[in-house]
C-alpha cells in the first residue's frame, strides 16, 4: 500500500514514464534512418488534428502533404505506425507501377481470421492469392462485360429518374423512408440518401444478382443489411480504430467488426443464388455469373501471374468478392454523385452546357440512353473527372512493402517488408503546382486540348498500376447514367438547406458533409 505523498508522486511518475515510453516507442523510426519527418505526438503520432476534430480527413491529408513540401517523400506516424508518404509523381510511378512487385499489397487492417468476408476480398488479399483472384476477376470488368452489365444498370437509372418524376408529379405520393421534401413545385432532396439507394441497387443487381428498388421500397432487407454492414459509428468505429492503433493486440482480443447476422445474410444470398442458378441453369449477365465461372475454373487466367495452374476457390472466397464490390463501390460512387450534383447546382453555366450535351446526344438516339451514348459525352466525362479531382472519394491509398527495397531518392531510403507507404491522393489533387487554382471547379482542365498538360501520376482518383481500382469503368458508367437520368429531367438548384460553402465533415473518415447534401430539383421545361 502507498501511504505517503512522496510514494504516490513516485508511482504517478513511474506510470507517466511507462505511458510515455509506450506512446513513443516507435517514434524514433525515421530519426534513426535520417528520413525527414513530422514530429510525432505521443500515442497520436501525426493524427492529432483529425482525431481532435480540428481538420477533416481530406484537409488533414493535404496538411500532411503540404508540411512535407520540398521533400519527395517524408515520414509521418499513424499513431505508432511509421508510414512513408510519397509526394513526388516519379516516386509514385516507381512504387505503383515500375517496382510494383516490391509493393504488391495494401496494408491489411482486418485480417482473414478476424473477418473472412473482408479478409478474403480482393482489396485485402496479398501476394499470389491476390494475383490469382485479380486475374480471375479482371475479365468481369472489361469494356465488353461493362456493355453487358449496362442493361442491368440502366434499369436502376431509369428507376431513379421515374421515381423522381413521380414524386414531383404526384403531390399525394407518400415520401416517408427517403429524405425528400416538397417546396412549391420543387423537390428538395438529400442526395446522399437518394444516390446511396441508387448505388446500392446497382451493386445488388450486378454483384448479388437481385433487384431491390430501394427508392420505392426504402426498407428492403438488402438495403438495411448494407447500411448495417457499412455503419462504422459507435462501438464498431472504436474497434476499427483499435485495429489501426494496435492490430496485434486487437487480433489477440479477436474482436469482430461485423455482426454475425449481417455476414450470414450476405453469405446465404450469394450461395443460395448460385445454387438456384446452377440447379435451374439460369443465366444473368452479372458478376455472380462470373464468380460461378471462376468456381468451375472455366475462366482463363489473364496473364498477370503467368501461373498455369488454376487456383481453387471455396464458397467464402467468392462471396467475399461480391461483398468487397459492395463495400468498395456503394459509398464511393454515391459520394461522387453528391459532389458532382452540388458543383453543378453551384455552377449553373456548367450545368446548362452539360444538359445541352445530354439533350443533343439523346435526341440522336431517339431519347434512349445507350452504352455508346454514355461513353460519347465528352463534357460529361470532363465534369466527372474534375469532380473526382476536387473531391476524390478515396482521399488516400497505400501500399505495403513485400521485399526489402531501396527508394532511390534524396536521400535514398531502405524500406523493409511490412513497412507502409501512403499516397496522398487529395493532397496531390489540390497542389497548385499540378492543378493551378486547385479550389476552382474547372472541367476545362480535362478537355481534349488541356488534359495532356496534366502531369502524369498526379491525377489518381482510382489509384494507379496493377493494384488500381478494378471497378473504375463500372463506377464511371453507373455515375454517368445517374447524372444523365437526373439532368435530362431536372435542373439542380441551390436551396436554403444547401450547404454553401461546402464544408467537408470533420467527423469520421468519409468524404461527406455534415447535415447532408440538400439540393432542389426543378422539373425542366423541354
Ligand atoms: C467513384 C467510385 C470509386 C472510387 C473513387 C474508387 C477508388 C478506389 C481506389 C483509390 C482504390 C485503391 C487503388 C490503389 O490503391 O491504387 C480502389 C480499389 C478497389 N476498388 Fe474502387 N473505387 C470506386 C468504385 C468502385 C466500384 C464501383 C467497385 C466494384 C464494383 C470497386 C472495387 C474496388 C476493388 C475490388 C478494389 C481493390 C482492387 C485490388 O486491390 O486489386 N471500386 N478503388
Amino acid at each position: 500500500m502507498l501511504d505517503s505523498l512522496s510514494e504516490w508522486i513516485l508511482a504517478a511518475g513511474i506510470l507517466t514514464l511507462i505511458a510515455y515510453l509506450i506512446g513513443t516507442w516507435t517514434h524514433n523510426h525515421f530519426y534513426k534512418r535520417n528520413v525527414y519527418h513530422l514530429k510525432p505526438v505521443p500515442f497520436f503520432g501525426s493524427m492529432a488534428p483529425v482525431l481532435l476534430g480540428r481538420l477533416s480527413f481530406p484537409d488533414f491529408n493535404k496538411d500532411l502533404y503540404n508540411k512535407l513540401e520540398g521533400h519527395k517523400y517524408g515520414g509521418v506516424y499513424e499513431f505508432l505506425n511509421p508510414i512513408i508518404m510519397i509526394r513526388d509523381p516519379e516516386l509514385i510511378k516507381t512504387v505503383t507501377v515500375k517496382d510494383f512487385e516490391f509493393f504488391l499489397d495494401h496494408r491489411n487492417i482486418i485480417s482473414e481470421e478476424i473477418e473472412p468476408l473482408f479478409g478474403k476480398g480482393l482489396f485485402n488479399l496479398e501476394g499470389q492469392k491476390w494475383k490469382d483472384m485479380r486475374s480471375t476477376l479482371s475479365p468481369a470488368f472489361t469494356s465488353s462485360k461493362m456493355k453487358t452489365m449496362f442493361t442491368l444498370i440502366i434499369e436502376c437509372g431509369e428507376q431513379l429518374g421515374d421515381f423522381l418524376k413521380t414524386c414531383i408529379k404526384d403531390k399525394n405520393m407518400p415520401l416517408e423512408g427517403c429524405k425528400i421534401e416538397r417546396e412549391g413545385d420543387m423537390l428538395v432532396v438529400e442526395l446522399k440518401d437518394l444516390f446511396t439507394r441508387y448505388t446500392n441497387d446497382v451493386i445488388a443487381t450486378s454483384a448479388f444478382g437481385i433487384g431491390c428498388d430501394s427508392l420505392n421500397n426504402p426498407k428492403n432487407e438488402f438495403y438495411e443489411m448494407g447500411r448495417e454492414a457499412t455503419n462504422f459509428s459507435g462501438v464498431r468505429g472504436l474497434i476499427f480504430f483499435g485495429y489501426l492503433l494496435n492490430p496485434k493486440l486487437m487480433k489477440l482480443l479477436h474482436l469482430k467488426l461485423m455482426p454475425k447476422y449481417v455476414l450470414n445474410f450476405f453469405r446465404s444470398l450469394v450461395q443460395d443464388t448460385m445454387a438456384t442458378r446452377e440447379a435451374k441453369d439460369i443465366y444473368r449477365p452479372d458478376m455472380i455469373h462470373l464468380l460461378m465461372q471462376a468456381k468451375k475454373e472455366t475462366l482463363q487466367l489473364n496473364g498477370i501471374n503467368g501461373n498455369a495452374s488454376k487456383p481453387k476457390w471455396d464458397a467464402d472466397d467468392l462471396t467475399a468478392q461480391a461483398v468487397i464490390f459492395f463495400f468498395a463501390g456503394f459509398d464511393t460512387a454515391s459520394t461522387l454523385l453528391c459532389f458532382a450534383s452540388h458543383l453543378l447546382a453551384t455552377h449553373p453555366e456548367v450545368q446548362s452546357r452539360l444538359q445541352k450535351e445530354i439533350d443533343e446526344t439523346l435526341e440522336k438516339d431517339g431519347g434512349k440512353l445507350t452504352y455508346e451514348a454514355v461513353h460519347s459525352m465528352k463534357y460529361l466525362d470532363m465534369v466527372v473527372s474534375e469532380t473526382l479531382r476536387m473531391y476524390p472519394p478515396a482521399v488516400a491509398t497505400d501500399r505495403k512493402c513485400t521485399k526489402t527495397y531501396i527508394l532511390q531518392s534524396e536521400p535514398p531510403c531502405t524500406i523493409k517488408p511490412g513497412e507502409a507507404i501512403s499516397i496522398p491522393v487529395y493532397g496531390i489533387h489540390h497542389d497548385p503546382k499540378y492543378f493551378p487554382n486547385p479550389e476552382k471547379f474547372d472541367p476545362e482542365r480535362f478537355s481534349d486540348e488541356n488534359k495532356d498538360n496534366i502531369k502524369p501520376y498526379t491525377y489518381l482518383p482510382f489509384g494507379l498500376g496493377p493494384r488500381s481500382c478494378i471497378g473504375n469503368r463500372f463506377a464511371l458508367m453507373e455515375s454517368k447514367i445517374a447524372l444523365v437520368q437526373v439532368l435530362m429531367r431536372f435542373n439542380l438548384k441551390v436551396v436554403s438547406k444547401t450547404p454553401i460553402p461546402i464544408q467537408i465533415s470533420k467527423r469520421g473518415f468519409n468524404m461527406t458533409v455534415d447535415g447532408g447534401f440538400w439540393l432542389g430539383l426543378e422539373q425542366r421545361e423541354i
